[in-house]
């Protein structure tokens, strides 16, 4: 799909609004991933850090709650969503956002500025905007707080995610869950750089940034968003943003140095230059990656950050490994949907649905347990909250295999257990404030 082109700065609206009308036009017209749009759009008008951290709330929310919004937009115009002229329909969307979830902008400024954006697009429908957005100010929160989540149908269009995820998480999680998940899925998602320990420390990065943040562990949890990829300490290999959850996967295979490590499926690479961080670039880290343009992308990333013991492979985790490594990581392809929050856009593609992984995910952890020298851990990760991906993969695999326990995680970290299987971890983003990953660590007998 060819995106359409990105506006110039727009007489009379501000430029984090212009940015995020920007950004949520790419996705919703061009198929772009929101946080590449946003940086390049963010970085286009040089937005400094306020104007980031507003223009992210604007477009990621308008992605989020698209569905909600246009039930809205439907209700008020009498129309069709898709229907209406593409530049409309995203300075609706952007307008009925801002009067129906935020409260600090004021309705003259959502109303006002929308119109603009529609007048430079598409002149013809600035009093269609106009007007819907001027019934929204007084009748769009109504409307919302009217709607019910009892049932999967319903939270789907309350808490705007497509209607299986709602189903999904209903059956897995229980209603009260499933809703919370759901609304936490619309808030931003905590914002955190792991320090790079190969040539750094948290607390000499914060310096660095000076940003407001607190350290945990080599980790610093950020007040604000932070546009990573845009700063030199990110050229100069000093830091990943990676979430608490992801960084426990590292930390609880526990490499030391010295060892021989198996990374399977490891771009682009936040957990494989965790290892050789935790490692001290001592021992050897095999990193698979099937993908050519991925595996490129991991062999820069190894090389930026120094973790010089890492070993790149360009090549299919379900073929063999020799049987000798002391650890694997198992971090295999997922339906993402643990991380729906940091990736707004990701609840509406079509890709990733758990029953088309589930098959490949079962063939890789075997592949990683083949790998494996006797006495030796695996651990199997994903950033997704489906039972059939996570906790079924790991009870049909041991079924089958004798020679493997399974360690009791949620012992070791109790805040975060499963909440069916307490042996594993199951990290939810309404409860743990993070990503949503599944992580079980399993030995194999000496
Ligand atoms: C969940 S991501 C891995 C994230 C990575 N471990 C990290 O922490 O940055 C899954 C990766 O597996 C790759 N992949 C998918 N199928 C694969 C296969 N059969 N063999 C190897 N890699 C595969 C994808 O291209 C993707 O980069």
């Amino acid at each position: 799909m060819d995106e359409p082109s990105s506006p110039d700065p727009i007489a009379g609206v501000i430029p984090a609004r212009a940015v995020a009308y920007a950004v949520i036009r790419r996705v919703f017209e061009g198929g772009a991933w929101a946080d590449r749009a946003l940086h390049g759009e963010a970085r286009r008008l040089r937005l400094d850090a306020r104007d980031l951290g507003l223009a992210t709330q604007l477009s990621y929310g308008t992605v989020q709650r698209v569905a909600t919004l246009d039930h809205v937009i439907e209700q008020l115009a009498g129309r069709v969503p898709a229907k209406l002229d593409k530049p409309v329909l995203a300075a609706l969307r952007l307008g009925v956002f801002q009067l129906t979830f935020l409260d600090r902008v004021p309705a003259h400024a959502a109303v006002g500025e929308s119109v603009e954006l529609a007048k430079r697009d598409a002149p013809r429908g600035a009093g269609l905007v106009n007007a819907v957005l001027r019934r929204a100010s007084r009748e769009a929160r109504p409307l919302i707080a009217r709607l019910k989540d009892d049932t999967p149908q319903h939270a789907a269009l309350a808490h705007s995610h497509p209607e299986w995820i709602a189903q999904l998480w209903f059956d897995a999680l229980g209603p009260e869950d499933a809703r919370a998940l759901m609304a936490a899925d619309n808030t931003s998602a905590e914002a955190v750089l792991r320090a790079n320990t190969l040539k750094t420390t948290a607390v000499e990065l914060l310096e660095r940034l000076q940003v407001d943040a607190r350290v945990e562990q080599d980790a610093l949890i950020l007040d604000q968003p932070f546009d990573a990829f845009s700063a030199p300490e990110w050229e100069q290999g000093l830091l990943m943003p990676q979430s608490r959850a992801a960084m426990a996967v590292g930390r609880l295979l526990d490499p030391q140095p010295g060892e021989r490590v198996l990374d399977l499926c490891a771009a682009p690479g936040g957990k494989t230059t965790h290892l050789a961080a935790l490692m001290r670039n001592e021992g050897q880290v095999v990193a698979v990656e099937k993908h050519v343009g991925r595996a490129g992308a991991l062999t820069r990333t190894a090389a930026r950050m120094g973790a010089t013991i890492v070993e790149v492979q360009n090549r299919d985790a379900t073929e063999p490994a020799d049987g000798t490594f002391d650890r694997v990581l198992v971090d295999p392809p997922c339906s993402d949907l643990g991380t729906l929050a940091s990736r707004p856009d990701a609840r509406w593609r079509k890709a990733g649905r758990p029953e088309a992984l589930a098959g490949l995910q079962q063939q890789i952890l075997q592949a990683g347990a083949n790998a494996l020298r006797p006495g030796g851990t695996l651990v199997y990760s994903t950033c997704t909250i489906s039972p059939g991906e996570n906790e079924q993969v790991v009870s049909a695999f041991l079924a089958g295999h004798p020679d493997f326990t399974v360690d009791d995680l949620g012992t070791e970290l109790p805040l975060w257990k499963h909440p069916t299987m307490p042996q594993h971890l199951q990290t939810l983003p309404h409860r743990d404030r993070t990503d949503g990953f599944f992580i079980a660590r399993l030995r194999r007998a000496s």
